[in-house]
């Protein structure tokens, strides 16, 4: 299994060391266009392998993609990310060219590969890896709600006194300060509905402070964040590279479903050696349906931007 990353800044190093940690891959590509960013990051992760126990082999390349041929996987990091203040769809302008471009060159060397699209403003550049590459649907695949969800079960755990480990939960939507739609009706701690622990108004603000999760850390840090979604990439990485059928929210290519087309946005799906193999439509009350319209008709704006 060869999982290539592109783009060896923050989030790409964390999800290649998550990758290599989990120890599936026998192998892991780390690409950027900075010169030896890569090699050095590969290098400095290699020194980690009798540490950590893995055996995944992590290379790294300035820009030569014939290093990325024949993989498996490959995960889009590459470009710039917010800082305080900023949108994630502020980033639109310089992201579109760079993952236009660096989608074109994987799919070049590894016509196979499914894609898992990373950066931001990660449901339009997700739509435009559709719009610019011919791969087929299940092979494009953007990351957020599986990051949002983790962040949602974490501000659960903290309402609720508990471990994270207690509590499960989801986010749909999009990937966005305001289009993110944390499903507090349906969260459980050990099955139980979240709603027999907590008040209607504590819930909101744990769906409020999961909604701007990013904004919250990119405000702390002076840049977006990196460990959690590092992570939240690897379990994708997993769940396609061993066949796990898994689900995750993540942004797909709708066709009707959810009452929604040609837009990609965050939505249950199953992960498996075929990609994204199957969209899972559950039954939304009309709150939630409002939202996601709401936050369909926010990710359309951004997609406008586009010049495909
Ligand atoms: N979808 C999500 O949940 C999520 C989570 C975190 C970050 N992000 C996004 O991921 C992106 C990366 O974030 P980061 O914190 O790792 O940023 P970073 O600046 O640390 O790393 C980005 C890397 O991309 C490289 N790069 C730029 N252009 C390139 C090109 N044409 N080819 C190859 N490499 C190139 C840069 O040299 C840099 O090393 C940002 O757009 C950020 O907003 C998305
Ligand atoms: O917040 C950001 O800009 C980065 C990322 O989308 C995140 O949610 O951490």
């Amino acid at each position: 299994m060869k999982v290539t990353i592109v783009g060896a800044g923050a989030v790409g190093a964390s999800c290649a060391e998550y990758v290599a940690i989990k120890d599936f891959a026998s192998e892991v590509v780390l690409l950027d266009i900075k010169d030896g960013v890569a090699e050095g990051k590969a290098m400095d992760l290699m020194q980690t392998a009798t540490l950590n126990s893995f055996d995944t082999k992590i290379t790294g390349t300035t820009n030569d993609y014939s290093k990325t041929a024949g993989s498996d996987i490959a995960v889009i990091t590459s470009g710039i990310p917010r800082k305080p203040g900023m949108t994630r769809e502020e980033l639109i302008g310089i992201n579109a060219g760079i993952v236009k471009e660096v989608s074109s060159n994987l799919i070049k060397h590894s016509p196979n590969v499914t894609l898992i699209v990373v950066s931001n403003p990660m449901d339009t550049m997700t739509y435009l890896v559709h719009k610019t590459t011919g791969l087929p649907k299940n092979k494009i695949i953007g990351m957020g709600g599986a990051l949002d969800s983790a962040r949602f079960k974490f501000r659960l755990s903290e309402a609720l006194e508990c471990p994270p480990s207690d509590v499960d939960g989801m986010v749909i939507g999009g990937h966005s300060d305001t289009g993110m739609v944390p499903l507090t009706r349906l969260a459980t701690r050990n099955s139980v509905p979240v709603s027999a622990f907590l008040s209607e108004d504590r819930l909101n603000q744990v769906s409020e402070d999961t909604k701007v999760g990013g904004a919250t850390l990119t405000k702390l840090l002076g840049t977006s964040a990196w460990y959690a979604p590092g992570a939240a990439v690897s379990a994708l990485v997993q769940a396609i590279a061993c066949d796990q059928k898994k689900m995750f929210p993540c942004s797909a290519m709708l066709e009707g479903e959810y009452g929604l087309n040609d837009i990609c946005i965050g939505v249950p799906a199953i992960l498996g050696k075929d990609g994204l193999e199957k969209i899972v439509e559950i039954e939304l009350d009309d709150a939630e349906s409002k939202k996601i319209k709401e936050s369909a008709e926010g990710v359309n704006k951004t997609n406008a931007l586009l010049e495909l």
